[in-house]
């Protein structure tokens, strides 16, 4: 069953807009929410949680639109925001105090297992705490509901490489009650290699993929050349390119470079997540 369902969604902020985006979670995955640095990631995940309204298009999540079932929904998810939404000035055990009544299935003591877990220390202010222990808070928080959705907006970035290794064991390990999903948005392309079954890859409002990895490894090539082969067929092989002062490197359509003349005169290999970070739709600008 899909978990979160994306269809058609669309929003106008001026000089941004999300268009027509859609894609769906089912239970029992992961999905890593990848894009460049102002593609739309959050502005998703804003309108995934109602904290930004649509202007077009639906928002279901466990089956269930937010008219009627915003409470239900809220209850179900576990969400981790970059942007900090705590009262500063209260500690950590206060602020858990205002938090955990809003939810019906509040696990006290799985709570204090991630303080633990995360050395969080209970009597400090919030506004005192480092960048990576408020990330660590809030998925303490997040954790403690018995959610069956995880919704993170760059849940790693503040956090030092064991943490973050300790997050990514984590989230299998609450992947491992199957009626359960997670959707997190990142730019660390190896927390996706470790973790996720899906990748959607959003660029400038439009969602260019959503699907698993397998299926990118199918589809897509990772093409080195000469400039001189860079010829019109080769280019509309390609979903996207750079060239460099020696030749070239891109994403091919793996079928289409398969049909080239010139195939064997290319340098094919199996491209990484940054590789298709780096390179899907760019049009030959030069690095
Ligand atoms: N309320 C708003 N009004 C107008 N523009 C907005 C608003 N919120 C976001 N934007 C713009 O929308 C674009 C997308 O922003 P968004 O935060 O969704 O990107 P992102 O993919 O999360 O980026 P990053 O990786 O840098 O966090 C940006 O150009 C941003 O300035």
């Amino acid at each position: 069953m899909a978990i979160l369902e994306v269809e058609n969604v669309s929003k106008d902020l001026g000089d941004f807009a999300l268009r027509d985006i859609s894609f769906k979670l089912d239970e029992g995955y992961i999905m890593g929410f990848i894009g460049p640095n102002g593609a739309g990631k959050t502005t998703t995940i804003k309108i995934i949680m109602n904290l930004m309204k649509k202007d077009k298009g639906k928002v279901r999540l466990f089956g269930l639109d937010y008219k009627g079932h915003e409470l239900e929904i809220k209850n179900r998810i576990g969400f981790v925001f970059d942007e900090n939404y705590y009262y500063e000035e209260l500690t950590i055990k206060e602020m858990k105090k205002i938090i955990a009544p809003f939810y019906s299935n509040w696990d006290e003591d799985v709570f204090n297992d991630y303080i633990k877990k995360f050395s969080l220390p209970l009597n400090r202010k919030i506004k005192d705490l480092s960048k990576g222990m408020k990330m660590k808070f809030s998925l303490a928080v997040a954790l403690s509901h018995n959610a069956e959705l995880l919704v993170m907006d760059e849940p790693t970035s503040g956090l030092d490489p064991i943490v973050r290794d300790e997050l990514l064991d984590i989230l299998s390990e609450f992947i491992q009650n199957e009626n359960r999903a997670v959707f997190f948005s990142t730019h660390i392309t190896s927390d996706l290699d470790k973790i996720a079954d899906y990748i959607t890859f959003i660029n400038e409002g439009r969602i260019l993929f959503s699907s698993t990895k397998e299926e990118l490894w199918d589809n897509y090539v990772l093409v080195k050349g000469d400039k001189a082969l860079l010829d019109g067929k080769l280019k509309n092989s390609m979903v996207g390119f750079r060239e460099n002062r020696f030749g070239f490197t891109g994403i091919g359509f793996y079928e289409k470079i398969m049909a080239l003349e010139l195939k064997d005169r290319l340098v094919l290999e199996k491209p990484t997540l940054e590789d298709i970070m780096l390179y899907f739709g760019r049009r030959g600008d030069n690095v």
